[in-house]
């Protein structure tokens, strides 16, 4: 018999702003940072398999099977959770990789959630973003689902509440490494911390936009042409960049000036999920 399949979104976020305040010892860096997500994503089908394995069908190219997210999150949870079931993954790529806009890292947390639901662990939020952190900074704040003021690595979590703006994101075809950026010796560490209560009055700078702008001139075109129209920004380290405006219909009259060879989306910011407020509507 074939098994119903569950059918979830992997939403995209975007670092509002970015301000790195040092480094730790084991090379990690220390950040201040506000996520939002975005109502586009990624979308994955799951349907449980009796002989143990994980099996994911979709290929992206240059990602070994064993070493995708998707397969590394459900091996795990299956592992931690002693569980005897396996699953069959399917998945919608549209999520640029290498952007900035937490495409794996939302993949991960949405298989985490998706197999908890289909396997029925009983696994609560807490639990699902520790395993989540193991596998990425950025994947428990897609386990938790709310907009967030992120500390530490990205980990430490205080859910805020803030305007829903239309955003129109530039995608330049260029692929940025997370880590490279975070180990390159001019990029400045030394931001001083921030309140959460002060976030309205923060400006929407990125630390990293400066070194990723000089190594990826890809990225600094998309930020001078986006800037003709709106204040334009880094997301996370990159390649995306993105602007906001107050409505639909203003976002996609700019997205309709933009040179045709330049991939770009209009999405709505939001407080809540797309993944949550699916599973929201599943209990
Ligand atoms: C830049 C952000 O996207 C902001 O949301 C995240 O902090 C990055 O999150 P992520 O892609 O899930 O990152 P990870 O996969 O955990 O780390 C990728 C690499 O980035 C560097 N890294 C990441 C996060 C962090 N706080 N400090 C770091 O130095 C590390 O060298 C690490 O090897
Ligand atoms: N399911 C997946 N989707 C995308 N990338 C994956 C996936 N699984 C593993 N990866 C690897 O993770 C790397 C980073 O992918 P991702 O799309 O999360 O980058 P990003 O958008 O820059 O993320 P972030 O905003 O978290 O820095 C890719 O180079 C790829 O090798």
């Amino acid at each position: 018999m074939q098994h119903a399949r569950l059918s979830l979104p992997a939403p995209a976020k975007l670092n509002l702003f970015l301000h790195i305040l040092g480094r730790r010892p084991d090379g990690y860096h220390e950040l201040q940072t506000l996520f939002q997500f975005l109502d586009h994503g990624d979308e994955l089908h799951f349907a449980p398999r009796d002989d143990g394995q994980i099996v994911l069908h979709s290929d992206i190219p240059g990602v070994p099977h064993d070493s995708n997210l998707i397969v590394r999150a459900a091996r795990r949870l299956q592992q931690e959770s002693g569980c005897h079931l396996g699953a069959d993954i399917w998945l919608d790529k549209r999520l640029p990789m290498g952007g900035g806009i937490g495409g794996g890292s939302s993949d991960a947390a949405t298989t985490l959630l998706g197999l908890n639901h289909l396997w029925q662990l009983g696994w609560d939020e807490d639990r699902l973003a520790a395993l989540g952190l193991s596998l990425g900074a950025d994947v428990p704040v897609f386990v938790r689902g709310h907009a967030a003021f992120a500390e530490g690595v990205g980990e430490k979590l205080t859910p805020v509440e803030l305007e829903e703006p239309w955003f129109l994101v530039l995608v330049p075809q260029v692929f940025v490494s997370t880590a490279e950026v975070f180990s390159d010796p001019e990029l400045t560490r030394n931001t001083p911390p921030i309140k959460v209560r002060s976030l309205l009055g923060v400006d929407g700078r990125n630390d990293c936009q400066t070194v990723v702008e000089k190594r990826y001139p890809d990225v600094r075109n998309a930020l001078i042409l986006l800037n003709k129209f709106t204040s334009a920004r880094l997301t996370g380290t990159g390649a995306c960049v993105f602007g906001s405006f107050p409505n639909k219909g203003d976002a996609d009259k700019v997205r309709r000036q933009l040179p045709a060879t330049l991939p770009s989306f209009v999405a709505q910011g939001r407080n809540i999920s797309l993944l949550h407020r699916k599973l929201q509507g599943l209990d």
